[in-house]
């Protein structure tokens, strides 16, 4: 698909009326994270900095609810590659609800268990160009979308327009998968500088993707 970016960035005046500043504001990044690269660590910091939040929570999925033709490894290792990854931003840290919920990973059911436990926090659900495109076919999305504010990205490729609500935020136009990532071990190509170098480790350590 050509990409058409008529995308919006977020204003003061837009998040002003997003901020209770008496509540803790968390950005959660789902996905499969397999592996985790350098464009999830710059979005999550764009996202981070241009909303002005608290934190960034990394969720691993355990099964992804459209799985077609990914071939996810095992979550304990891409939970490591994730913790890798973000080790050195204080703001970041992996949330494990899905990994340790088991089964396929609705966003609802993240959303619901995670207000409950932390019903003072407002969550900012981050999703790429892809996942906003997706948005109509996600499970219960009328339910979740009255739950989370989403924040879309850009992403190489993908038009963004929705009829759900999502609050835009600019950020680096990047064109690295974690697919493309996997395609290039497998043919023995680099993928230096596309991961962080301790994710790149366990890659090797671990002979992944191979
Ligand atoms: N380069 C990118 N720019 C913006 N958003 C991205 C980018 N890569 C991934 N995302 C977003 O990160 C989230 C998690 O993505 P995911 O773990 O599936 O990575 P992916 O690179 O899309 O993987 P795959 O190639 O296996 O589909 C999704 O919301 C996705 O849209
Ligand atoms: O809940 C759904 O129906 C749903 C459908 C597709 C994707 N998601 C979530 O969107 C995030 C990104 O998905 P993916 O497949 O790009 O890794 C991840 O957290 C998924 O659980 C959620």
């Amino acid at each position: 698909m050509q990409s058409n970016l008529a995308y919006q960035t977020t204003t003061e005046v837009e998040l002003d009326q997003q901020i209770n500043p008496e509540r803790k504001r968390i950005g959660l990044y789902g996905g499969t994270f397999n592996p985790i690269h350098t464009s999830h660590l710059i979005v999550a910091d764009q996202v981070y900095t241009a909303l002005g939040l608290d934190e960034v929570w990394f969720i691993p999925d355990e099964v992804p609810p459209h799985v077609d033709s990914k071939t996810a490894i095992n979550a304990d290792l891409r939970v490591e590659m994730v913790e890798a990854a973000i080790a050195d931003n204080p703001h970041f840290r992996v949330e494990l609800a899905e990994v340790e919920r088991g089964g396929v990973s609705y966003t609802y059911d993240t959303i619901t268990f995670l207000k409950e436990k932390y019903p003072i926090y407002d969550f900012y659900f981050i999703v790429g160009a892809d996942m906003v495109a997706d948005l109509p076919t996600w499970h219960r999305i009328d339910e979740l979308a009255k739950l989370v504010m989403f924040v879309g990205v850009q992403r190489p490729g993908f038009i963004v327009d929705s009829k759900y609500s999502v609050l835009w935020v600019d950020s680096p136009l990047l064109d690295i998968s974690s697919t493309d990532i996997r395609n290039r071990v497998k043919s023995g190509l680099s993928i230096r500088y596309l991961v962080p170098a301790a994710v790149e480790t366990i890659i090797k350590e671990h002979h992944l993707y191979e």
